[in-house]
Protein backbone atom coordinates (compact mmCIF):
# COMPACT_ATOMS: atom_id res chain seq x y z
CA UNK A 1 0.00 0.00 0.00
CA UNK A 2 1.31 3.58 -0.59
CA UNK A 3 2.12 5.96 2.46
CA UNK A 4 -1.32 7.48 3.57
CA UNK A 5 -0.75 11.01 4.65
CA UNK A 6 -4.24 12.49 5.57
CA UNK A 7 -4.76 15.18 3.73
CA UNK A 8 -6.41 17.87 5.82
CA UNK A 9 -3.84 16.41 8.87
CA UNK A 10 -0.63 18.14 6.80
CA UNK A 11 0.31 21.53 7.98
CA UNK A 12 0.04 23.53 4.80
CA UNK A 13 -3.81 22.26 4.92
CA UNK A 14 -4.08 24.32 8.45
CA UNK A 15 -2.06 27.13 6.98
CA UNK A 16 -4.56 27.00 4.10
CA UNK A 17 -7.77 27.18 6.15
CA UNK A 18 -6.27 30.38 8.11
CA UNK A 19 -5.45 31.35 4.81
CA UNK A 20 -8.97 30.69 3.19
CA UNK A 21 -10.42 33.32 5.97
CA UNK A 22 -8.70 35.95 5.28
CA UNK A 23 -9.02 35.91 1.15
CA UNK A 24 -12.51 33.90 0.44
CA UNK A 25 -14.17 37.25 -0.15
CA UNK A 26 -11.41 38.84 -2.06
CA UNK A 27 -12.58 40.03 -5.13
CA UNK A 28 -11.03 38.47 -8.47
CA UNK A 29 -11.13 41.98 -9.89
CA UNK A 30 -9.64 43.93 -7.43
CA UNK A 31 -6.89 41.22 -7.55
CA UNK A 32 -6.62 42.53 -11.27
CA UNK A 33 -6.31 45.78 -9.92
CA UNK A 34 -3.77 45.75 -7.47
CA UNK A 35 -1.21 44.18 -9.90
CA UNK A 36 -1.63 44.79 -13.61
CA UNK A 37 0.91 42.07 -14.82
CA UNK A 38 -1.61 39.20 -12.88
CA UNK A 39 -2.33 37.76 -16.37
CA UNK A 40 1.35 37.42 -17.09
CA UNK A 41 2.30 35.71 -13.21
CA UNK A 42 -1.12 33.58 -13.53
CA UNK A 43 -0.74 31.81 -17.00
CA UNK A 44 1.63 29.50 -18.42
CA UNK A 45 2.52 28.33 -21.71
CA UNK A 46 3.05 24.89 -23.09
CA UNK A 47 4.23 24.68 -26.85
CA UNK A 48 0.77 25.74 -28.70
CA UNK A 49 -1.01 25.66 -25.45
CA UNK A 50 -1.95 29.03 -22.70
CA UNK A 51 -3.79 28.33 -19.27
CA UNK A 52 -4.52 31.31 -17.99
CA UNK A 53 -5.52 30.50 -14.53
CA UNK A 54 -5.65 34.31 -13.41
CA UNK A 55 -9.88 34.56 -13.26
CA UNK A 56 -9.66 32.44 -9.98
CA UNK A 57 -10.22 33.57 -6.61
CA UNK A 58 -6.22 33.16 -5.67
CA UNK A 59 -3.36 35.15 -4.55
CA UNK A 60 0.03 34.69 -4.86
CA UNK A 61 0.53 33.50 -0.89
CA UNK A 62 -2.63 31.16 -1.95
CA UNK A 63 -0.49 29.69 -4.63
CA UNK A 64 2.12 29.20 -2.56
CA UNK A 65 0.27 27.27 0.44
CA UNK A 66 -0.85 24.91 -2.24
CA UNK A 67 2.55 24.10 -3.68
CA UNK A 68 3.44 23.76 -0.19
CA UNK A 69 0.27 21.48 0.27
CA UNK A 70 1.35 19.17 -2.94
CA UNK A 71 4.75 19.25 -0.90
CA UNK A 72 4.22 17.56 1.80
CA UNK A 73 1.74 14.87 0.46
CA UNK A 74 4.83 14.21 -1.26
CA UNK A 75 3.50 14.38 -4.70
CA UNK A 76 7.13 14.65 -6.82
CA UNK A 77 7.59 10.47 -4.88
CA UNK A 78 4.05 10.03 -6.26
CA UNK A 79 4.97 11.22 -9.82
CA UNK A 80 8.60 9.28 -9.39
CA UNK A 81 6.32 5.98 -8.76
CA UNK A 82 3.73 6.48 -11.52
CA UNK A 83 6.42 6.93 -14.10
CA UNK A 84 8.83 3.94 -13.04
CA UNK A 85 5.74 1.34 -12.93
CA UNK A 86 5.44 0.98 -9.10
CA UNK A 87 2.33 -0.99 -8.56
CA UNK A 88 0.36 2.21 -7.47
CA UNK A 89 -3.02 0.76 -8.47
CA UNK A 90 -2.43 -0.97 -4.99
CA UNK A 91 -6.32 -2.87 -4.25
CA UNK A 92 -5.92 -4.67 -7.83
CA UNK A 93 -1.64 -4.71 -7.36
CA UNK A 94 -1.51 -3.42 -11.01
CA UNK A 95 1.04 -1.09 -12.21
CA UNK A 96 -0.59 2.29 -14.03
CA UNK A 97 1.08 2.57 -17.33
CA UNK A 98 -0.72 4.52 -19.70
CA UNK A 99 2.20 7.31 -19.93
CA UNK A 100 4.13 3.90 -21.08
CA UNK A 101 1.79 3.64 -24.44
CA UNK A 102 2.92 6.86 -25.97
CA UNK A 103 6.22 6.47 -24.66
CA UNK A 104 8.20 7.79 -27.97
CA UNK A 105 11.47 8.39 -26.63
CA UNK A 106 10.97 4.29 -25.43
CA UNK A 107 13.45 4.56 -22.88
CA UNK A 108 12.64 0.82 -21.21
CA UNK A 109 9.99 0.96 -18.53
CA UNK A 110 9.96 -2.12 -16.74
CA UNK A 111 6.56 -4.41 -14.95
CA UNK A 112 7.93 -7.03 -13.39
CA UNK A 113 11.16 -7.31 -14.34
CA UNK A 114 10.40 -6.87 -17.97
CA UNK A 115 10.50 -3.97 -19.94
CA UNK A 116 7.47 -3.31 -21.58
CA UNK A 117 8.22 -1.27 -24.58
CA UNK A 118 8.63 -4.37 -27.22
CA UNK A 119 5.38 -4.85 -26.29
CA UNK A 120 3.83 -1.69 -26.64
CA UNK A 121 5.74 -1.16 -30.02
CA UNK A 122 4.79 -4.55 -31.65
CA UNK A 123 1.17 -3.86 -31.23
CA UNK A 124 1.56 -0.46 -32.74
CA UNK A 125 3.16 -2.07 -35.67
CA UNK A 126 0.11 -4.80 -35.64
CA UNK A 127 -2.41 -1.45 -35.96
CA UNK A 128 -0.05 0.11 -38.27
CA UNK A 129 0.01 -2.85 -40.81
CA UNK A 130 -3.87 -3.70 -40.42
CA UNK A 131 -4.98 -0.32 -40.37
CA UNK A 132 -3.43 0.91 -43.58
CA UNK A 133 -4.36 -2.47 -45.46
CA UNK A 134 -8.18 -1.82 -43.91
CA UNK A 135 -7.77 2.17 -45.00
CA UNK A 136 -6.83 1.17 -48.42
CA UNK A 137 -8.62 -1.05 -49.16
CA UNK A 138 -6.46 -4.37 -49.58
CA UNK A 139 -8.12 -5.98 -46.21
CA UNK A 140 -11.10 -7.67 -48.11
CA UNK A 141 -14.44 -8.96 -46.46
CA UNK A 142 -15.75 -12.34 -46.96
CA UNK A 143 -16.89 -11.08 -50.73
CA UNK A 144 -14.23 -9.44 -51.54
CA UNK A 145 -15.00 -5.95 -51.03
CA UNK A 146 -12.85 -3.28 -49.29
CA UNK A 147 -13.77 -2.18 -45.45
CA UNK A 148 -16.54 1.09 -45.42
CA UNK A 149 -17.87 0.89 -42.34
CA UNK A 150 -16.50 0.54 -38.95
CA UNK A 151 -18.41 -0.42 -35.43
CA UNK A 152 -16.49 -0.26 -32.35
CA UNK A 153 -18.80 -1.85 -29.77
CA UNK A 154 -16.98 -1.04 -26.17
CA UNK A 155 -18.64 0.76 -23.46
CA UNK A 156 -16.71 2.85 -20.35
CA UNK A 157 -13.29 3.27 -21.62
CA UNK A 158 -13.36 1.45 -24.05
CA UNK A 159 -15.76 3.60 -25.77
CA UNK A 160 -15.97 7.33 -24.66
CA UNK A 161 -12.08 7.69 -25.44
CA UNK A 162 -12.04 6.44 -29.06
CA UNK A 163 -15.68 8.61 -29.58
CA UNK A 164 -13.72 11.93 -28.04
CA UNK A 165 -10.65 11.85 -30.01
CA UNK A 166 -12.78 10.58 -33.34
CA UNK A 167 -15.21 13.26 -33.09
CA UNK A 168 -12.59 15.58 -31.43
CA UNK A 169 -10.40 15.28 -35.08
CA UNK A 170 -13.01 14.29 -37.49
CA UNK A 171 -10.96 17.14 -39.55
CA UNK A 172 -8.62 14.36 -40.20
CA UNK A 173 -10.79 11.76 -40.92
CA UNK A 174 -10.30 9.80 -44.08
CA UNK A 175 -13.26 8.31 -45.82
CA UNK A 176 -13.81 5.37 -43.38
CA UNK A 177 -17.33 5.23 -41.61
CA UNK A 178 -17.04 5.09 -37.65
CA UNK A 179 -19.79 3.93 -35.57
CA UNK A 180 -19.94 3.41 -31.63
CA UNK A 181 -22.12 1.14 -30.05
CA UNK A 182 -21.82 0.84 -26.22
CA UNK A 183 -25.06 0.57 -24.27
CA UNK A 184 -26.54 -2.43 -23.60
CA UNK A 185 -30.78 -1.40 -24.91
CA UNK A 186 -31.44 -3.01 -27.73
CA UNK A 187 -32.05 0.26 -29.69
CA UNK A 188 -28.27 1.60 -29.86
CA UNK A 189 -27.05 -1.62 -31.64
CA UNK A 190 -30.15 -2.03 -33.65
CA UNK A 191 -30.04 1.40 -34.63
CA UNK A 192 -25.87 1.39 -35.97
CA UNK A 193 -26.98 -1.62 -38.03
CA UNK A 194 -29.69 -0.32 -40.23
CA UNK A 195 -27.99 0.58 -43.39
CA UNK A 196 -24.25 -0.85 -43.10
CA UNK A 197 -23.75 -3.83 -45.63
CA UNK A 198 -22.25 -7.30 -43.54
CA UNK A 199 -19.87 -7.58 -46.71
CA UNK A 200 -17.95 -3.84 -45.94
CA UNK A 201 -18.43 -3.58 -42.06
CA UNK A 202 -15.09 -4.01 -39.63
CA UNK A 203 -16.75 -4.89 -35.81
CA UNK A 204 -13.89 -3.61 -33.40
CA UNK A 205 -14.89 -5.84 -30.50
CA UNK A 206 -13.20 -3.31 -27.72
CA UNK A 207 -13.42 -4.60 -23.51
CA UNK A 208 -10.10 -4.91 -21.66
CA UNK A 209 -11.84 -7.90 -19.73
CA UNK A 210 -13.78 -9.38 -22.74
CA UNK A 211 -16.36 -9.67 -20.33
CA UNK A 212 -18.44 -6.73 -19.81
CA UNK A 213 -22.32 -7.48 -20.54
CA UNK A 214 -23.28 -4.67 -22.53
CA UNK A 215 -20.24 -5.33 -24.89
CA UNK A 216 -20.72 -9.40 -25.27
CA UNK A 217 -24.40 -8.83 -25.82
CA UNK A 218 -23.87 -6.45 -28.31
CA UNK A 219 -20.97 -8.50 -30.01
CA UNK A 220 -22.90 -11.79 -30.00
CA UNK A 221 -25.84 -9.90 -31.47
CA UNK A 222 -23.60 -8.24 -33.96
CA UNK A 223 -22.07 -11.93 -35.08
CA UNK A 224 -25.48 -12.95 -35.59
CA UNK A 225 -26.58 -9.61 -37.37
CA UNK A 226 -23.30 -10.44 -39.50
CA UNK A 227 -24.05 -14.65 -40.43
CA UNK A 228 -27.34 -14.02 -41.41
CA UNK A 229 -25.70 -12.67 -44.23
CA UNK A 230 -21.92 -14.30 -44.43
CA UNK A 231 -23.82 -17.78 -43.42
CA UNK A 232 -20.29 -19.78 -42.93
CA UNK A 233 -18.26 -18.84 -39.41
CA UNK A 234 -15.36 -18.26 -40.82
CA UNK A 235 -15.90 -14.93 -42.57
CA UNK A 236 -16.08 -14.05 -38.94
CA UNK A 237 -12.27 -13.55 -39.03
CA UNK A 238 -12.24 -10.92 -42.03
CA UNK A 239 -14.88 -8.71 -39.91
CA UNK A 240 -14.33 -9.04 -36.20
CA UNK A 241 -11.26 -8.23 -34.47
CA UNK A 242 -10.72 -8.08 -30.79
CA UNK A 243 -9.03 -5.11 -28.31
CA UNK A 244 -8.29 -6.68 -25.34
CA UNK A 245 -6.14 -8.20 -22.24
CA UNK A 246 -8.01 -11.23 -22.71
CA UNK A 247 -6.77 -13.83 -24.96
CA UNK A 248 -8.83 -16.92 -23.68
CA UNK A 249 -11.93 -14.98 -23.50
CA UNK A 250 -11.29 -13.67 -26.93
CA UNK A 251 -10.90 -17.30 -28.47
CA UNK A 252 -14.14 -18.61 -26.71
CA UNK A 253 -15.87 -15.55 -28.67
CA UNK A 254 -14.78 -17.12 -31.62
CA UNK A 255 -12.39 -14.66 -32.69
CA UNK A 256 -9.50 -16.01 -34.52
CA UNK A 257 -6.60 -14.35 -31.90
CA UNK A 258 -4.42 -13.40 -34.83
CA UNK A 259 -6.87 -10.55 -34.70
CA UNK A 260 -6.39 -9.90 -31.36
CA UNK A 261 -4.79 -6.54 -30.53
CA UNK A 262 -3.45 -6.68 -26.73
CA UNK A 263 -2.98 -4.17 -24.07
CA UNK A 264 -2.10 -5.11 -20.47
CA UNK A 265 -3.37 -5.04 -17.41
CA UNK A 266 -1.08 -1.79 -16.42
CA UNK A 267 -3.86 0.26 -18.73
CA UNK A 268 -6.52 1.14 -16.57
CA UNK A 269 -9.92 1.31 -18.96
CA UNK A 270 -10.50 5.05 -18.55
CA UNK A 271 -6.94 5.38 -19.96
CA UNK A 272 -6.61 3.42 -22.79
CA UNK A 273 -7.02 5.31 -25.39
CA UNK A 274 -3.40 5.55 -26.34
CA UNK A 275 -3.29 1.94 -26.67
CA UNK A 276 -5.24 -0.78 -28.86
CA UNK A 277 -8.46 0.46 -27.68
CA UNK A 278 -7.50 3.29 -30.23
CA UNK A 279 -7.44 1.15 -33.35
CA UNK A 280 -10.91 3.31 -34.17
CA UNK A 281 -9.01 6.01 -34.08
CA UNK A 282 -6.18 4.92 -35.93
CA UNK A 283 -8.97 3.64 -38.32
CA UNK A 284 -10.65 7.13 -38.59
CA UNK A 285 -7.28 9.46 -39.15
CA UNK A 286 -4.59 7.30 -39.72
CA UNK A 287 -1.53 6.06 -37.96
CA UNK A 288 0.49 8.86 -38.62
CA UNK A 289 -1.96 10.92 -36.78
CA UNK A 290 -2.41 8.72 -33.89
CA UNK A 291 1.11 9.39 -33.99
CA UNK A 292 0.86 12.51 -33.28
CA UNK A 293 -1.74 12.15 -30.74
CA UNK A 294 0.74 9.97 -29.13
CA UNK A 295 3.64 12.79 -29.20
CA UNK A 296 1.54 15.13 -27.65
CA UNK A 297 0.43 13.04 -24.65
CA UNK A 298 4.29 12.44 -24.43
CA UNK A 299 5.43 15.59 -24.00
CA UNK A 300 3.10 16.57 -21.56
CA UNK A 301 4.30 13.67 -19.70
CA UNK A 302 7.62 14.98 -20.11
CA UNK A 303 6.33 18.71 -18.93
CA UNK A 304 4.54 16.78 -15.71
CA UNK A 305 7.23 14.72 -14.84
CA UNK A 306 10.33 17.66 -15.35
CA UNK A 307 8.69 20.91 -15.03
CA UNK A 308 9.11 22.57 -11.12
CA UNK A 309 5.22 22.90 -9.73
CA UNK A 310 4.97 26.64 -9.93
CA UNK A 311 5.34 26.30 -13.82
CA UNK A 312 3.25 23.06 -13.70
CA UNK A 313 -0.31 22.78 -16.15
CA UNK A 314 -1.53 19.77 -14.41
CA UNK A 315 0.03 20.22 -11.10
CA UNK A 316 -1.41 24.14 -10.95
CA UNK A 317 -5.05 22.75 -12.44
CA UNK A 318 -5.32 20.19 -9.62
CA UNK A 319 -4.45 22.53 -6.57
CA UNK A 320 -6.54 25.49 -8.28
CA UNK A 321 -9.51 22.61 -8.08
CA UNK A 322 -8.45 21.70 -4.47
CA UNK A 323 -8.69 25.37 -3.51
CA UNK A 324 -12.57 24.81 -4.59
CA UNK A 325 -13.17 21.71 -3.51
CA UNK A 326 -12.35 21.32 -0.70
CA UNK A 327 -11.86 25.15 0.60
CA UNK A 328 -14.88 26.74 -1.15
CA UNK A 329 -17.02 23.73 -1.14
CA UNK A 330 -17.57 23.51 -4.65
CA UNK A 331 -19.27 20.42 -5.36
CA UNK A 332 -18.99 20.18 -8.93
CA UNK A 333 -16.28 21.51 -11.88
CA UNK A 334 -17.73 22.24 -15.39
CA UNK A 335 -15.47 21.98 -18.64
CA UNK A 336 -16.83 24.29 -21.07
CA UNK A 337 -14.89 23.39 -24.42
CA UNK A 338 -16.23 26.20 -26.92
CA UNK A 339 -15.19 23.86 -30.35
CA UNK A 340 -18.40 21.50 -31.60
CA UNK A 341 -15.70 18.89 -32.36
CA UNK A 342 -14.92 18.44 -28.75
CA UNK A 343 -18.59 17.81 -27.81
CA UNK A 344 -17.54 14.79 -25.73
CA UNK A 345 -14.67 16.05 -23.94
CA UNK A 346 -16.41 16.62 -20.79
CA UNK A 347 -18.26 13.35 -21.21
CA UNK A 348 -14.90 11.43 -21.62
CA UNK A 349 -13.66 13.18 -18.51
CA UNK A 350 -16.93 12.47 -16.57
CA UNK A 351 -15.48 8.85 -16.26
CA UNK A 352 -11.76 9.79 -16.10
CA UNK A 353 -12.60 12.05 -13.00
CA UNK A 354 -15.14 10.49 -11.88
CA UNK A 355 -14.12 6.83 -11.93
CA UNK A 356 -10.63 7.90 -10.83
CA UNK A 357 -11.19 9.95 -7.82
CA UNK A 358 -15.21 9.35 -6.72
CA UNK A 359 -13.67 7.48 -3.91
CA UNK A 360 -14.00 7.55 0.36
CA UNK A 361 -11.67 5.51 1.68
CA UNK A 362 -8.58 7.04 2.04
CA UNK A 363 -5.57 4.50 0.95
CA UNK A 364 -5.19 3.53 4.37
CA UNK A 365 -8.37 2.17 4.34
CA UNK A 366 -10.09 4.56 6.26
CA UNK A 367 -13.30 6.82 5.61
CA UNK A 368 -11.87 10.46 4.75
CA UNK A 369 -13.67 13.11 6.50
CA UNK A 370 -13.15 15.70 3.61
CA UNK A 371 -14.35 16.31 0.26
CA UNK A 372 -12.85 14.03 -2.86
CA UNK A 373 -13.77 14.14 -6.48
CA UNK A 374 -15.96 16.72 -8.32
CA UNK A 375 -18.93 16.04 -10.35
CA UNK A 376 -17.55 16.60 -13.79
CA UNK A 377 -19.71 18.11 -16.14
CA UNK A 378 -19.94 20.29 -19.12
CA UNK A 379 -21.42 21.11 -22.68
CA UNK A 380 -19.50 22.78 -25.55
CA UNK A 381 -20.25 26.90 -26.09
CA UNK A 382 -22.18 28.45 -26.55
CA UNK A 383 -24.62 25.83 -26.02
CA UNK A 384 -23.87 26.06 -22.59
CA UNK A 385 -24.81 29.46 -22.45
CA UNK A 386 -28.43 28.88 -23.71
CA UNK A 387 -28.60 25.91 -21.27
CA UNK A 388 -27.47 26.25 -17.79
CA UNK A 389 -25.05 29.56 -17.56
CA UNK A 390 -28.14 31.37 -16.14
CA UNK A 391 -27.10 29.61 -12.72
CA UNK A 392 -23.33 29.77 -13.14
CA UNK A 393 -23.53 33.28 -13.76
CA UNK A 394 -26.68 33.85 -10.96
CA UNK A 395 -27.07 30.38 -8.70
CA UNK A 396 -26.38 29.59 -5.18
CA UNK A 397 -23.70 27.41 -6.36
CA UNK A 398 -19.66 27.68 -6.86
CA UNK A 399 -19.13 26.73 -10.20
CA UNK A 400 -15.40 26.29 -11.45
CA UNK A 401 -15.13 26.52 -14.79
CA UNK A 402 -12.65 25.64 -17.54
CA UNK A 403 -13.14 27.10 -20.73
CA UNK A 404 -11.00 25.90 -23.88
CA UNK A 405 -11.02 26.96 -27.47
CA UNK A 406 -8.81 26.90 -30.08
CA UNK A 407 -7.20 30.34 -31.72
CA UNK A 408 -7.91 28.35 -35.44
CA UNK A 409 -10.63 26.60 -36.60
CA UNK A 410 -11.39 23.93 -38.82
CA UNK A 411 -14.17 25.56 -40.40
CA UNK A 412 -13.12 28.99 -40.97
CA UNK A 413 -16.80 29.97 -42.24
CA UNK A 414 -17.37 33.87 -42.79
CA UNK A 415 -17.07 35.39 -38.68
CA UNK A 416 -18.22 32.05 -37.13
CA UNK A 417 -15.26 31.58 -35.28
CA UNK A 418 -14.85 35.13 -34.21
CA UNK A 419 -18.67 35.17 -33.04
CA UNK A 420 -17.39 32.03 -31.22
CA UNK A 421 -14.62 33.40 -29.48
CA UNK A 422 -16.17 36.70 -28.81
CA UNK A 423 -18.29 34.53 -26.20
CA UNK A 424 -15.31 32.17 -25.21
CA UNK A 425 -13.47 36.08 -23.77
CA UNK A 426 -17.19 37.46 -22.53
CA UNK A 427 -18.06 34.74 -20.31
CA UNK A 428 -15.25 34.39 -18.41
CA UNK A 429 -14.93 38.43 -18.17
CA UNK A 430 -18.71 38.64 -17.13
CA UNK A 431 -18.31 35.78 -14.43
CA UNK A 432 -15.58 37.88 -13.31
CA UNK A 433 -16.66 41.09 -13.09
CA UNK A 434 -20.42 40.51 -13.31
CA UNK A 435 -22.62 43.90 -13.30
CA UNK A 436 -23.27 45.80 -9.90
CA UNK A 437 -26.06 47.85 -8.75
CA UNK A 438 -24.95 50.95 -10.22
CA UNK A 439 -24.60 49.92 -13.49
CA UNK A 440 -27.93 48.24 -13.79
CA UNK A 441 -29.57 51.42 -12.93
CA UNK A 442 -27.19 53.24 -15.47
CA UNK A 443 -28.63 50.51 -18.32
CA UNK A 444 -32.30 51.21 -17.50
CA UNK A 445 -31.61 55.28 -16.86
CA UNK A 446 -29.84 55.47 -20.51
CA UNK A 447 -33.24 53.97 -22.10
CA UNK A 448 -35.33 56.22 -20.35
CA UNK A 449 -36.61 53.88 -17.62
CA UNK A 450 -38.35 55.25 -14.40
CA UNK A 451 -36.88 54.76 -11.16
CA UNK A 452 -40.58 53.31 -9.78
CA UNK A 453 -40.39 51.28 -13.12
CA UNK A 454 -36.75 49.85 -12.54
CA UNK A 455 -36.30 49.56 -8.87
CA UNK A 456 -38.42 46.47 -8.30
CA UNK A 457 -36.24 44.59 -11.45
CA UNK A 458 -32.63 46.18 -10.59
CA UNK A 459 -32.14 43.10 -7.92
CA UNK A 460 -32.86 40.28 -10.51
CA UNK A 461 -30.51 42.36 -13.11
CA UNK A 462 -27.47 42.26 -10.79
CA UNK A 463 -24.90 39.94 -11.58
CA UNK A 464 -22.57 39.34 -8.15
CA UNK A 465 -19.38 38.25 -10.35
CA UNK A 466 -16.28 37.00 -9.06
CA UNK A 467 -17.16 33.14 -10.17
CA UNK A 468 -13.81 31.82 -11.00
CA UNK A 469 -12.71 30.27 -14.29
CA UNK A 470 -9.78 28.79 -16.12
CA UNK A 471 -9.48 29.61 -19.64
CA UNK A 472 -7.56 27.20 -21.85
CA UNK A 473 -6.12 28.71 -25.27
CA UNK A 474 -4.88 26.36 -28.01
CA UNK A 475 -3.78 27.58 -31.70
CA UNK A 476 -5.16 24.88 -32.79
CA UNK A 477 -7.02 21.13 -32.05
CA UNK A 478 -4.83 19.06 -33.95
CA UNK A 479 -3.98 15.33 -32.78
CA UNK A 480 -0.98 16.63 -30.72
CA UNK A 481 -2.04 19.50 -29.11
CA UNK A 482 -5.47 17.12 -28.21
CA UNK A 483 -2.78 14.85 -27.15
CA UNK A 484 -1.18 17.12 -24.89
CA UNK A 485 -4.66 18.58 -23.43
CA UNK A 486 -5.88 14.75 -22.74
CA UNK A 487 -2.53 14.08 -21.03
CA UNK A 488 -2.86 17.28 -18.90
CA UNK A 489 -6.04 16.15 -17.77
CA UNK A 490 -5.13 12.73 -17.08
CA UNK A 491 -2.19 14.02 -14.59
CA UNK A 492 -4.48 16.53 -12.93
CA UNK A 493 -6.39 14.11 -11.88
CA UNK A 494 -3.42 12.13 -10.65
CA UNK A 495 -2.72 14.13 -8.45
CA UNK A 496 -5.70 15.30 -6.95
CA UNK A 497 -5.64 11.40 -6.00
CA UNK A 498 -2.26 11.65 -4.12
CA UNK A 499 -3.59 14.86 -2.43
CA UNK A 500 -6.71 13.23 -1.31
CA UNK A 501 -4.99 10.38 -0.46
CA UNK A 502 -7.03 8.10 -2.34
CA UNK A 503 -6.57 5.12 -4.91
CA UNK A 504 -7.06 6.50 -8.44
CA UNK A 505 -7.36 3.35 -10.52
CA UNK A 506 -9.27 0.95 -8.96
CA UNK A 507 -12.88 1.31 -9.90
CA UNK A 508 -14.41 -1.09 -6.65
CA UNK A 509 -17.87 1.15 -7.03
CA UNK A 510 -18.65 0.22 -10.24
CA UNK A 511 -19.43 -4.02 -8.87
CA UNK A 512 -22.17 -3.85 -6.71
CA UNK A 513 -24.63 -2.88 -9.60
CA UNK A 514 -23.51 -5.52 -11.77
CA UNK A 515 -23.47 -7.90 -9.29
CA UNK A 516 -27.34 -7.13 -8.72
CA UNK A 517 -28.17 -7.13 -12.10
CA UNK A 518 -27.08 -10.64 -12.52
CA UNK A 519 -29.48 -11.60 -10.02
CA UNK A 520 -32.66 -9.89 -11.02
CA UNK A 521 -31.53 -10.87 -14.44
CA UNK A 522 -32.78 -14.59 -14.66
CA UNK A 523 -35.88 -12.99 -12.43
CA UNK A 524 -37.64 -10.96 -15.26
CA UNK A 525 -37.46 -14.03 -17.55
CA UNK A 526 -40.90 -15.84 -16.25
CA UNK A 527 -44.42 -14.36 -15.71
CA UNK A 528 -44.48 -15.57 -11.90
CA UNK A 529 -44.10 -12.04 -9.57
CA UNK A 530 -40.99 -11.84 -7.34
CA UNK A 531 -41.01 -11.09 -3.84
CA UNK A 532 -37.06 -11.33 -3.11
CA UNK A 533 -36.17 -7.83 -2.81
CA UNK A 534 -37.69 -4.74 -0.95
CA UNK A 535 -41.30 -3.29 -1.12
CA UNK A 536 -40.00 -1.18 -4.21
CA UNK A 537 -37.81 -3.30 -6.22
CA UNK A 538 -40.71 -5.74 -6.36
CA UNK A 539 -43.27 -3.06 -6.97
CA UNK A 540 -41.32 -2.27 -9.88
CA UNK A 541 -40.03 -5.66 -11.12
CA UNK A 542 -44.02 -6.67 -11.15
CA UNK A 543 -45.10 -3.50 -12.80
CA UNK A 544 -42.90 -4.30 -15.96
CA UNK A 545 -44.12 -8.10 -15.97
CA UNK A 546 -47.66 -7.23 -16.12
CA UNK A 547 -47.07 -4.44 -18.77
CA UNK A 548 -44.13 -6.27 -21.32
O1 LIG B 1 -13.15 -2.55 -21.31
P1 LIG B 1 -14.04 -3.38 -20.43
O2 LIG B 1 -13.30 -4.41 -19.64
O3 LIG B 1 -15.19 -3.93 -21.22
O4 LIG B 1 -14.66 -2.38 -19.32
C1 LIG B 1 -15.49 -1.33 -19.76
C2 LIG B 1 -15.68 -0.34 -18.63
O5 LIG B 1 -16.33 -0.94 -17.50
C3 LIG B 1 -15.89 -0.31 -16.30
O6 LIG B 1 -16.99 0.24 -15.67
C4 LIG B 1 -15.21 -1.32 -15.39
O7 LIG B 1 -16.11 -2.38 -15.19
C5 LIG B 1 -14.91 0.78 -16.72
O8 LIG B 1 -13.90 1.00 -15.80
C6 LIG B 1 -14.40 0.24 -18.04
O9 LIG B 1 -13.82 1.25 -18.84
Amino acid sequence: MLKSIPFNRTLAYQKLLAHFETVQTAQIKDLFQEDPARFEQFSLRFEDILLDYSKNRITGETRRLLLELAQECELSDAIGKLFSGDKINATEDRAVLHVALRNRSNTPIDVDGEDVMPLVNGVLEKARVFSEKVISGDWKGYSGKAITDVVNIGIGGSDLGPVMVTEALKAYKNHLNLHFVSNVDGTHIAETLKGLDPETTLFLIASKTFTTQETMANAHSARDWFLKSAADESAVAKHFVALSTNAKEVAKFGIDTNNMFEFWDWVGGRYSLWSAIGLSIILSIGFDNFVQLLEGAHAMDNHFRETPFEQNIPVILALVGIWYNNFFGAESHVILPYDQYLHRFAAYFQQGDMESNGKYVSRGGEKVDYQTGPIIWGEPGTNGQHAFYQLIHQGTKLIPADFIAPAISHNPLGDHHKMLLSNFFAQTEALMNGKSREEVIAEFEAKGVSPEVYEPLVAFKVFEGNRPTNSILVKEVTPRTLGSLIAAYEHKIFVQGVIWNIYSFDQWGVELGKQLASKIYPELQGSEAVSSHDGSTNGLINAYKAWR
